[in-house]
């Protein structure tokens, strides 16, 4: 055997962020072990070494024949197009090698197992001979018979299993087939089936995923972090699980939140995976079945509140910052909202943190209004917004609606707030509830009667734009969507909440009694409807539009702070990517089909904001910044892996 730090190319900084899995597999196995190289490996530019396209072609057409190793050429930097993955790193060019095991390891190993596209020669060198059948298939034919797979399932849970299962074995194709499939496979390992996958986690997951730091490791959540075998990590998704989607506490069930958040970074927005860090506070929960279910995985106990909790949670973010540096993004994920702002505020001057239900959401959501405003005119002054549901969502994208209408119009914040309200659970927020309210909903406090049904509220308000951000499926009944329709030609209608269950209406409900005439998204996808001979393609107002692109754009630049203004520049990337062919079939966002491409424009767009307001550390700015982001974007092509001299 072998070690990992004998292999020559390794510096001690690249073994200090190798991935060795040379522990593991002593342990286990008894095959043939040995250290590999992986190409890349650097030059004397310090550049990297990789396969050209022409090769890689040459490998998908001549499977059993690959080319020889040594015709390489450098790729990675500005110029390769979705070519490689390391300009997200802290360094321009971050030299560095991997060492794995070979053998049966190699085959268990998914960070860089290829299954049967190993090539003949890869099989020789890495002692795979015999491991595996003797076909060779090229990963293209590998995507086609996994969505074959994945497609066999009628069940939406049976396909989130399967794909996580490749995930587990095979990360480069489970990203090759997410990409290449992302309108078919978004629903499956994102909203609504993770929701799905959440409730039922404890019993459908074989091996871990992610990062659990329970209250019984208050004062050393350090070590946790450092028992994670990466540790050049750029973003974390975090959540307490007490607010899954529209689904409630699930505790840390949770987990499928940020493992599925993450899957988007990489598929959607390019972040290497390596550098995605999915972790779950354990503070206990409420939820009485979980509670007396012995099957439950996370901490049996009612949920930590006040000094406690903000205890543990302060420890994990000064171990997270003393661990990963000052630019790791930290993305809040679906916190209750008696948490979710406190935190924001507490940390938003210390940390990159970003929430994504507060902020992510906001920003979407904008960037739809902005896009609906071409199809029934006026600017965001010109309209008046109901919500139903006045939580993290609600006056999240209330705030960021009021901050780009205030810097439109030039009018005080206070004044354009009084163009927007909010219904909670008691009724509309009107002023006589205010010493009662949250904090978070006492801007929203107007002056009116109290009122306490929605549809009251939309006959009394006379709104444009009906967004639902309740939790509560079903909520815009019939009555609801005819008033809206009564008072507006084109009524705006967004059922954001998740799953598809809690949606607020359906995209039937909401064209068949609006008599088609509703400019309709929601939170979770529909299919398309048909109404009296008309195909209506309802839009999906999901905060995966922007987070991934967001994200993006604040690691290619080094950002340190988010900014209102980066949520703006986000939002108004994604409102010029709606083309006018959206708009003919009564889209207001693009569809997720050119996702990395509208990641890119979002990301340029968050770092020219970002170096503008001098938030950006990473100097110079490139000058293109869409084709640096570009640049930076992780591809799942296979490395060709050769074998150290
Ligand atoms: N599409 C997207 O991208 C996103 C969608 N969401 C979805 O939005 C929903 C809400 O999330 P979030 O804002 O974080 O949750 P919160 O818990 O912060 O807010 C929920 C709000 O809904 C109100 N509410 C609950 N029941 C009713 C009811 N019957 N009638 C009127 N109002 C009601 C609550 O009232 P009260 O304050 O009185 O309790 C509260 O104000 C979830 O389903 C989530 O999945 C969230 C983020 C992004
Ligand atoms: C989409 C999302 O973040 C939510 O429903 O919570
Ligand atoms: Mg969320």
């Amino acid at each position: 055997m072998i070690s990992s730090s004998s292999c020559s190319f390794l510096s001690n900084s690249a073994v200090a962020g190798s991935r060795s899995f040379c522990g593991g597999a002593r342990k286990g196995h008894s095959s043939p072990f040995r250290v590999v190289c992986l190409a890349p490996s650097n030059d004397r530019n310090g550049s990297v070494v990789l396969d050209s396209p022409a090769k890689k072609e040459q490998i998908r057409n001549e499977p059993t024949s690959p080319p020889a190793e040594e015709e390489t050429v450098s790729s990675g930097g500005p110029q390769d197009v979705y070519g490689e993955d390391k300009a997200t790193e802290d360094q321009f060019v971050t030299p560095w090698n991997v060492s794995v095991a070979s053998g049966y390891t190699l085959l268990r190993d998914p960070h860089f197992n290829k299954g049967l596209a190993f090539t003949e020669k890869e099989r020789d060198a890495h002692y795979l001979r015999g491991l595996l059948p003797p076909t060779v298939i090229p990963q293209e034919t590998q995507v086609k018979k996994m969505i074959q797979h994945v497609r066999q399932y009628q069940v939406p849970l049976q396909k989130y299993m399967a794909m996580m299962d490749l995930q587990e074995r095979n990360e480069r194709l489970f990203y090759k087939l997410l990409i290449e499939h992302v309108e078919e496979l978004l629903p499956v390992v994102y909203t609504p089936t993770v929701g799905e996958a959440c409730q039922k986690y404890g019993s459908i997951f074989m091996r871990p995923q992610g990062l659990y730091i329970s209250l019984k490791e208050k004062g050393r959540i350090l070590e946790v972090l450092r028992n994670w075998p990466e540790k050049n990590i750029q973003v974390i998704v975090v959540t307490d699980g007490e607010r899954i989607l529209g689904l409630g506490d699930l505790g840390c069930q949770g987990m499928g939140i940020p493992v599925g958040k993450l899957s988007l970074y990489t598929a959607l927005g390019g972040v290497r995976p390596s550098a995605c860090l999915p972790i779950t506070i354990d503070v206990g929960t409420n939820n009485e079945n979980l509670l007396n279910d012995e099957l439950y995985i996370g901490l049996k106990q009612r949920r930590a509140t006040g000094q406690e909790y903000a205890e543990l949670m302060h420890e994990f973010m000064s171990a997270v910052k003393q661990n990963y540096g000052e630019k790791v993004l930290i993305q809040f994920e679906d916190f209750a909202n008696h948490n979710a702002f406190d935190l924001l505020e507490k940390y938003r001057s210390t940390h990159l943190v970003f929430n994504d239900d507060i902020q992510g959401t906001a920003s979407v959501v904008l960037a739809g209004l902005v896009a609906a405003l071409k199809l029934v005119g006026g600017n965001l002054a010109d309209h008046r917004f109901l919500f139903l549901g006045a939580g993290e969502a609600g006056t999240g994208i209330a705030e960021l609606i009021a901050l780009e209408t205030s810097k439109q119009t030039n009018a005080p914040l206070d004044e354009v707030r009084k163009n927007i309200w909010l219904v909670d659970s008691k009724g509309l927020i009107v002023s006589s509830r205010k010493e009662s309210l949250q904090h978070f909903k006492k801007p929203w406090a107007h002056d009116h009667e109290p009122v306490h049904r929605l549809v009251d509220a939309v006959n009394k308000i006379k709104p444009t734009v009906l967004i639902g951000t309740s939790g509560q499926g079903r909520t815009f009944t019939k009555e609801v969507i005819e008033a809206m329709a009564s008072i507006n030609e084109k009524p705006i209608i967004l059922s954001l909440s998740n799953p598809t269950s809690q949606s607020e209406c359906t995209a039937e409900e909401a064209y068949k009694w609006s008599q088609g005439r509703a400019i309709f998204a929601s939170g979770s996808p529909f299919p398309p409807v048909e109404y009296e001979g008309k195909a209506f393609v309802p839009g999906q107002a999901n905060n995966a539009y922007i987070f991934p692109g967001f994200g993006l754009g604040l690691i290619m630049s080094g950002t340190i702070r988010v900014h209102d203004d980066l949520l703006l520049a986000a939002s108004e990337a994604l409102a010029a990517q709606v083309s006018e062919e959206n708009f003919e079939k009564g889209l207001i966002y693009p569809p997720f089909t050119n996702i990395r491409k509208i990641s890119a424009h979002i990301a340029a767009s968050v770092a020219a904001k970002a170096y503008e307001l001098g938030l950006a550390t990473r100097l110079p700015q490139p000058k293109d910044l869409v084709k640096f982001a570009e640049s930076c974007m992780y591809t799942p092509a296979y490395r060709s892996y050769r074998q150290q001299e």
